[in-house]
């Protein structure tokens, strides 16, 4: 029910604004306000009927009491299939068990008749002697006892034979086997022999779930006398065996990913071919792993072409087709409000994997794009056809044409913050580009994309820039304007995507890496180039790609932007990426161009308008604080001595004002593969001393550990870049 307020004679005082304002009384006789009102029936509200039937079968769905099969078709049909397998496998394990059965019982008997315990007992009182014609008649008397036992029952099956027949016999001799098969069951831990060089081991888990359970507590994943719960029984996924199963309580699912190779070596199979994931979201928790074991290597068969190449158009906003893991499923990578990195020693397909990226982009008409391609190779040449602003070369020229596109790039990023205050909330509710305003060409703020590959020869570049005074290295000028460009490019529909052959820290600047959203690393040298591309410790929860083989050309590991919805589920993935061969990406790149002139979009270099911007560096060097930029290039400029260098690449934009405070040692010389007493004599050498500090654990409680205060490293950086200006200053004044 509900009171209607009164709509006629309403006094203004009740609803105007000036109502609520004091109002001094004329008179003692205010007359006092009417309202008027009416009772009226509230309209009843909707009835939203759940069908009993719906109710029951949701319930069923979501019980966990039911086992799986009886709520999955194709767990049910799997359950089938086990069933008739073990049907049809049964006389054979039940002769088995009756085999086993046999010796159990032979052995037991031959115990006994040698009356095996009562002479072990003597033969450890040392009175074997004394006992000896003791022995002797018991083992007579239990001879005699199996003889009349053997007669008594060699007449009992004569006599029935003679009575009932051969049934009878077979009757007994069913008895008998049943009691032997019941002896001869295979139990848990039951003894058997074992042989001291047994064959080959191979994957039949699928077959004996103890298999599985042995490979756990062997990879020390479980414990001796912990099991797994079977959640999905194994069952076939493409080219594989796919298996759920619940950890015990404590058991992390994490910790078995971490440790797929000891895994993969107790299941005896290639760790390629074993894929494991955590189970997510609702139907998982945090100790449920699902297991995929490939048949074969499941990339040595053909890559898959592009699925983007028979597409007439792409929209920029969707993920753009990436890849197919292990399991052929497909890997879509989003693009717009991210940026990627992707790094790899040469060959492995880096080129590939971002062209990919840029295939998706270039078959939105759309899409304005930037290529720069330092490889100066012609793996991006057909590019030049759609992109808005494009170059192929490696000199200092190059560096610092891009030093203009960048600097060009910021002040439309800056533009298009601006621009989008000032726009209405229903066309830009956030200040990030919406698709809607991407497309708008009365806007003019398209989903813009810059390829730079081979990014570490402009952000090696020695070449000296002035930018407002100060003197830098073009270099140094290009990775302050790329990680601005990755820090605020992305909301306003800036996509960055940089493919190094060499992503040691010394190239890529730490905070430059540390905004890139998107990572993907193909094979490296050694594990910590794979933490530099993925991000720090990622070896340690199980992704290092220098394990991938040299062979498996296109695969790598790819961490999804955390923020965006592939990232939500997964830390990374291991993928293997579309084959895009140069006929294809041409093929996508005149598409693109033909998208572009139907719409009116092809601009810059494409239409043949190649200006070359003006650069406004005072607008640039404001923006990235031109002054903080070069405090942190220092540390890349000077050449640390070890283990100084090593601490600064492993602890990355950890070390920067803002970022970490203390590092424990124990940390440092597992990621630096030091000895600590080596550790602390060498960073003391550095006037580097430890300290104590405390550190919070995982339980919330805080523990004191041994480590060093990073403002303690970032003093000693400075007195060794301030040793090496002084000793050049003093060589420069030496000189005659
Ligand atoms: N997804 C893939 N499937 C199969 N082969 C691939 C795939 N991606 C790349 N390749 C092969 O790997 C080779 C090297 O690729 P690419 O040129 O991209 O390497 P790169 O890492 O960019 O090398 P560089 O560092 O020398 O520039 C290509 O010639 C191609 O044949």
């Amino acid at each position: 029910m509900s009171v209607h307020e009164p709509t006629g004679n309403t006094p203004d005082s009740v609803n105007t604004k000036d109502a609520t304002l004091p109002v001094h009384a004329q008179s003692r006789e205010v007359e006092p306000a009417v309202l008027d009102g009416e009772l009226v029936a509230e309209p009843p509200g909707p009835v939203y009927e759940r069908p009993k039937i719906n109710r029951l079968v949701s319930r069923w769905l979501r019980s966990p009491r039911v086992p799986r099969y009886l709520k999955d078709r194709r767990q049910a049909a799997q359950a089938g299939k086990d069933l008739l397998a073990a049907i049809l496998r049964s006389p054979l394990r039940y002769m088995g068990a009756v085999v086993r059965g046999i010796v159990a019982a032979a052995r037991w008997w031959r115990q006994w008749v040698t009356v095996r315990d009562y002479r072990e007992a003597a033969e450890q009182a040392e009175k074997l002697a004394d006992k000896f014609a003791e022995i002797r008649a018991l083992t007579l008397f239990r001879w005699k006892v199996t003889g009349a036992v053997a007669v008594a029952v060699a007449a009992a099956l004569l006599v029935a034979d003679l009575v009932h027949g051969p049934r009878a016999l077979w009757i007994a001799g069913g008895g008998v086997s049943v009691a032997l098969a019941i002896l001869g069951r295979r139990r848990e831990g039951s003894p058997g022999r074992k042989a001291v060089l047994a064959g080959p081991r191979t994957l039949t888990w699928t077959m004996d779930p103890q298999i599985l359970v042995d490979a756990f507590r062997d990879a020390k994943l479980i414990g001796k006398d912990e099991t797994l719960r079977l959640v999905e029984r194994a069952a076939r996924v493409g080219d594989g065996w796919a298996i759920t199963v619940d950890l015990p309580a404590t058991r992390k699912a994490a910790d078995v990913i971490k440790n797929r190779d000891a895994l993969a070596s107790a299941l005896a199979v290639d760790e390629v071919q074993l894929i494991v994931e955590r189970v997510r979201g609702n139907g998982g928790h945090a100790g449920r792993v699902a297991m995929w074991v490939a048949d074969q290597d499941p990339y040595a068969s053909p890559p898959v072409r592009t699925p983007l190449l028979p597409m007439e158009r792409w929209d920029a906003w969707r993920p753009v087709p990436f890849g197919r893991d292990a399991r052929n499923r497909r890997v879509d990578l989003p693009l717009v409000w991210t940026s990627l990195l992707v790094g790899a020693i040469p060959r492995q397909g880096k080129t590939f994997a971002a062209r990919l990226a840029a295939a998706g982009l270039i078959l939105d008409p759309h899409t304005r794009l930037y290529v720069a391609d330092f490889k100066a190779g012609k793996d991006w040449d057909a590019a030049a056809a759609v992109a808005h602003r494009f170059m192929s070369g490696d000199e200092s020229e190059h560096a610092r044409m891009l030093i203009g596109w960048l600097v060009e790039l910021i002040s439309e990023v800056q533009d298009r913050y601006r621009r989008m205050r000032a726009l209405d909330d229903s066309i830009c509710p956030e200040s990030k580009v919406t698709p809607a305003m991407s497309r708008d060409p009365s806007l003019n703020m398209p989903i813009t994309a810059i390829f730079i590959d081979e990014v570490q020869v402009p952000l090696e570049d020695r070449s000296p820039v002035t930018v407002e005074g100060k003197k830098l290295t073009a270099g140094e000028y290009v990775g302050e304007l790329l990680t601005w460009l990755a820090k605020k490019g992305p909301a306003a529909g800036i996509v960055l995507v940089l493919a190094t052959q060499r992503p040691d820290s010394k190239t890529i600047p730490s905070g430059l890496r540390a905004v890139l959203g998107s990572r993907f690393a193909l094979r490296v040298m050694d594990w910590r180039d794979s933490n530099i591309i993925l991000g720090e410790q990622m070896n340690t929860r199980g992704y290092d790609s220098s394990r991938l083989l040299a062979s498996h050309k296109g695969v790598g590991i790819l961490r999804p932007d955390g923020d965006s919805e592939a990232g939500a589920d997964v830390l990374a993935v291991m993928v293997r990426t579309y084959y895009m061969p140069n006929e294809d990406w041409q093929t996508i790149c005149q598409r693109g161009r033909a998208l572009r002139e139907a719409e009116g979009t092809l601009t810059g270099h494409a239409a043949g308008q190649d200006t070359t911007p003006v650069p406004d560096h005072a607008a640039a060097a404001k923006a990235i604080g031109a002054g903080n930029a070069s405090s942190r290039a220092d540390w890349r400029v000077h050449e640390l001595p070890e283990p100084l260098a090593s601490v600064v690449d492993y602890l990355g934009a950890d070390l920067e004002p803002d970022g970490r405070e203390f590092v424990p040692t124990a940390e440092l010389t597992e990621a630096l593969d030091l000895e600590a007493t080596t550790l602390a004599q060498q960073m003391s050498e550095l006037g580097c001393q430890p300290t104590r500090y405390r550190i919070p654990t995982e339980d919330g409680e805080t523990r004191r550990v041994r480590g060093y205060l990073t403002a303690e490293i970032r003093a000693a950086i400075e007195r060794v870049a301030a040793d090496e200006i002084s000793s050049s200053d003093d060589a420069r004044g030496d000189r005659p």
